[in-house]
C-alpha cells in the first residue's frame, strides 16, 4: 500500500475488520481488538499515529519476561564510558560471524546519544547475520528502527505484514512492533538507527514546493498477513536498554486485519528526487534529507536520515565536494556501495565514520586537491549510496567501537599536509 503515513485498512480474511467502529463488543471470528500507538493519544492530529490490530489472541497473553542471556553487545543512550573523545573516527566494515547468528544476536551498538528513557536521541547499531530467526520474534520498546541493509536481503515478517528489503532500500519498524528477520541471501550486514525520539516523518519542503526529495507515494506498507501456528515462539524485547525474553505458545504474527497509520514501511532510495545547485556553491546536505525525527526545537533534528545518491554535479566556479566545515550537529556516516565524493580512500562499504559537534572535517586532502584542479564540466557521480544519521545531540561511541581493531588509527592523516595559503607579499 502506497503513501507515507496514510490511514490504511487491510484484512487477510474478508470480514476481519470491523466497520464503523474500532472496538465492537465481539469482533468478527472471535478476533481480539488491540490499539497499537506510536504517539501519545493526545498528539495533534497531523502527527498522531495509532493503528487497530485484530488478532487471534491478545498480545497481553504472555508470561513474565526474564533477562535475555545474550545481547551484551547492545547498548542504549546514555552510552556509558569514561571518556568521550572529540576525535574524528572511522571504522572498517565488520566481518560476518563464523557461527550461525541471527539478526538480533548479530546486532552490535557502535554509538548513541540522548537517553532512551527521556525519549530523546538515537542508538547506532551495525548488524552482521548468517541465520534466519526461527520461532523467534523481536520488538524494541526503546525506539523506532530504521534499518539500512548494506549486504544481503532481509524479509521482515511483522505483525502487520511482510516487507522485503535489500541494499539500496530502507525499512522502518515502528516502536514496539513485533517482527522476525529472515535472510533471503543467507547472510546480511547493515546499519540500524534506533530512534528514541519522535517517529521519523517526511521533512517539510519549504520553497522546494509540493514535490521532491522523497515523495510520499514511494513509501510502501505491507498488507495484512498472518500465521496460524500453535507452536512455541521466543519473544525477545529491548526495554530500558536491556534485552528480555519470554516464550509464547503460538506465533505472535496472528494479526488478521488492521487499520491505521502506525505501520512499518519500506522505501527504495533510488526513488529519491535529488535536488542540487544548477548555478554555484554546494548546498547544505539537508537538501538530501529522506526522513526526519524532529526534536522539540524547530528545525533542529533529533535525527535526520540523509542520503548521498547518484547525481549530476554542475556548479560553476564551485568547490563541488562537501566543503570543510565545523557543524553544530553531529554526524555518523555509512556507505552502502560505491565511493563517497569527499573521501578518496579508507571509507569502505559497510564501514562508518563519526564527526562530532564542532569538530572540523570535510574532504580528505586527495579529494580536495582533485576538486580544486578539476575541469568544471558537468559530471555525474554514479554507482554510489552513502548516508548520514545527523543529530543535534553529540554522538558517543561505545566502548566496543573505541576498542575494536576495526577503528582506523590513521584517520586524521587524511587531512594532513595541506599547503599554507600564500598571501600577497
Ligand atoms: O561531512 C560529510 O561528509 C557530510 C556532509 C556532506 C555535505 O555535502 C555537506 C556537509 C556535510 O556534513
Ligand atoms: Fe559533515
Amino acid at each position: 500500500m502506497s503513501g507515507f503515513g496514510n490511514d490504511f485498512a487491510t484484512e487477510a480474511v474478508k470480514g476481519a475488520l470491523p466497520q464503523g467502529r474500532n472496538s465492537p463488543q465481539r469482533p468478527a471470528f472471535g478476533l481480539y481488538a488491540e490499539q497499537f500507538s506510536g504517539t501519545a493519544f493526545t498528539v495533534p492530529r497531523d502527527h498522531n499515529r495509532r493503528s487497530w490490530l485484530y488478532r487471534m489472541r491478545p498480545s497481553a497473553m504472555h508470561d513474565a519476561f526474564a533477562p535475555y542471556p545474550w545481547g551484551e553487545a547492545i547498548e542504549t543512550g546514555p552510552i556509558a564510558g569514561d571518556s568521550f573523545p572529540p576525535n574524528r573516527l572511522r571504522w572498517s566494515p565488520m566481518d560476518l560471524p563464523e557461527s550461525p547468528t541471527d539478526w538480533v544476536d548479530g546486532l552490535v551498538t557502535w554509538a548513541g546519544n540522548g537517553d532512551a528513557a527521556m525519549l530523546s536521541g538515537i542508538g547506532i547499531h551495525l548488524y552482521a547475520a548468517t541465520a534466519s530467526m526461527e520461532n523467534k520474534a523481536f520488538f524494541d520498546a526503546d525506539g523506532e528502527l530504521l534499518i539500512v541493509p548494506q549486504m544481503g536481503g532481509l524479509r521482515l515478517v511483522t505483525e502487520m505484514g511482510v516487507i522485503d528489503v535489500a541494499p539500496n532500500a530502507i525499512a522502518v519498524i515502528p516502536r514496539g512492533l513485533k517482527f522476525r528477520v529472515e535472510l533471503t541471501d543467507g547472510e546480511a550486514r547493515g546499519y540500524v538507527c534506533e530512534n528514541y525520539g519522535a517517529p521519523f516523518r517526511l521533512p517539510d519542503l519549504g520553497p522546494i514546493g509540493s514535490n521532491g526529495l522523497a515523495n510520499s507515494r514511494d513509501f510502501l506498507t505491507p498488507v495484512a498477513a498472518f500465521e496460524d501456528r500453535d507452536e512455541p515462539c521466543e519473544l525477545v524485547q529491548k526495554f530500558g536498554g536491556a534485552l528480555w525474553t519470554t516464550t509464547l505458545g503460538h506465533s505472535p504474527f496472528d494479526v488478521v486485519g488492521w487499520h491505521g497509520n502506525n505501520a512499518p514501511y519500506t522505501y527504495d532510495l533510488a526513488r529519491f528526487n535529488t535536488i542540487g545547485t544548477v548555478s554555484f556553491d554546494h548546498p547544505d546536505p539537508s537538501i538530501f534529507t529522506v526522513l526526519t525525527s524532529p526534536s522539540a526545537s524547530p528545525g533542529t533534528a533529533n535525527c535526520d536520515f540523509v542520503i548521498f545518491p547518484p547525481r549530476w554535479m554542475v556548479g560553476e566556479d564551485t568547490f563541488r565536494p562537501p566543503w570543510f566545515h565545523r557543524n553544530v550537529m553531529s554526524e555518523y556516516m555509512g556507505l552502502i556501495h560505491g565511493a563517497y565524493d569527499a573521501k578518496a580512500g579508507g571509507f569502505a562499504p559497510g564501514g562508518g565514520s563519526l564527526h562530532n559537534c564542532m569538530n572540523a572535517h570535510g574532504p580528505d586532502k586527495a579529494s580536495a586537491q582533485a576538486a580544486m584542479s578539476a575541469e568544471l564540466k558537468p559530471h555525474k557521480i554514479e554507482d554510489t549510496m552513502a548516508f548520514m544519521f545527523e543529530s543535534c545531540l553529540p554522538i558517543r561511541p561505545t566502548r566496543h567501537a573505541m576498542e575494536t581493531p576495526l577503528l582506523q588509527e590513521d584517520y586524521d592523516d587524511g587531512w594532513d599536509g595541506f599547503e599554507k595559503a600564500g598571501l600577497p607579499g
